[in-house]
């Protein structure tokens, strides 16, 4: 199996042409693939697809196998994949996901490769059982449909939480600034979110320190591949969530391990722009 490994802000996956031949057991090829010292080692797998609703369609799975429904760092990787090699010459590619068709505005170095891309992310899912979170557990505030600064126990501690799905399942949480959230031991804490009964299909979780109105620091524990350096869909939903809090403008820049995402949340529109790096890193083959 050929493969392109490639990273979005630091979150690195492994992906693999299907439009012309599809795997036999992606699931199973995501772990072998993903693992870190017997395989290539990645945040998961994403195979690029064709589509009869878009230009493409991604299909993208977790580390432990799991697919997720979109992602947002992912797909800018496949918007440079697909122009750099040549599967298409357009600089506005759609790109169908499980969480609907994204259009993807690409912007080339000087070399005449992809080098950014801006994704148009779609509407923030707000209501609490739409993102899922199971109501019985965490509920909104009365006269609420979303999870605003919410209580949630996580193994003993109490946090307050905002929950969004940008087609996939999001909580935020905000630490206090005199908190060195390098030092943060989120693989303490984030695995106790992440399988929360909270949360029906589990949940990614961002740990946010708002700097100022344009400038957030972020980490994020993701469902199904632990700590990650960047999770686009996660900057979106916390952008989001930081906004509904009242401590953010709709625009800002987000500061994860990995590098920085520029979020946008066009309130007329009601829809998220998400503008970061694409980076190709190797190209390979493995036996599937
Ligand atoms: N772990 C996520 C999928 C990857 C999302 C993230 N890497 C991104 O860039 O959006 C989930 O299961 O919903």
């Amino acid at each position: 199996m050929k493969f392109t490994k490639m990273q979005g802000a630091g979150n690195d996956y492994i992906y693999v042409d299907c439009t012309k031949k599809l795997l036999k057991n992606p699931s199973k090829t995501a772990i072998k693939v993903s693992e870190r010292h017997f395989g290539i080692g990645s945040d998961g797998m994403i195979l690029i697809k064709s589509s009869d609703k878009a230009d493409f369609f991604m299909e993208m799975y977790n580390a432990d196998g799991s697919q997720g429904k979109m992602c947002g760092n992912g797909i800018r990787c496949v918007g440079k994949y697909v122009y750099d090699n040549k599967l298409t010459d357009k600089t506005t590619v759609k790109v169908d996901t499980l969480s609907g068709v994204k259009t993807l505005e690409l912007k080339l170095g000087d070399d005449g490769k992809v080098e950014s891309v801006k994704v148009d992310m779609g509407a923030p899912i707000l209501e609490a059982e739409k993102v899922p979170v199971n109501t019985a557990v965490l509920k909104p505030a009365d006269g609420e449909t979303a999870v605003i600064n919410q209580p949630l126990v996580v193994d003993g501690k109490s946090y307050n939480v905002t929950c969004v799905s940008m087609g996939n399942p999001h909580a935020i949480v905000y630490l206090d600034n005199d908190i060195d959230i390098k030092k943060f031991e989120l693989e303490k804490i984030g695995p106790g979110f992440e399988k929360h009964e909270a949360f029906p299909e589990q949940v990614n979780t961002e740990f946010i320190q708002v700097v100022d109105r344009k400038n957030l620091n972020m980490r994020v524990w993701e469902r199904g591949s632990g700590e990650t350096l960047a999770c686009g869909t996660g900057a979106c939903a916390s952008l989001v969530a930081t906004v509904l809090n009242g401590m953010c403008d709709d625009e800002a820049t987000l500061h994860l391990l990995g590098g920085d995402l520029k979020i946008n949340w066009d309130r007329e529109n009601n829809t998220v722009y998400l503008e970061g790096p694409a980076v190709t890193i190797c190209t390979g083959e493995i036996d599937e």
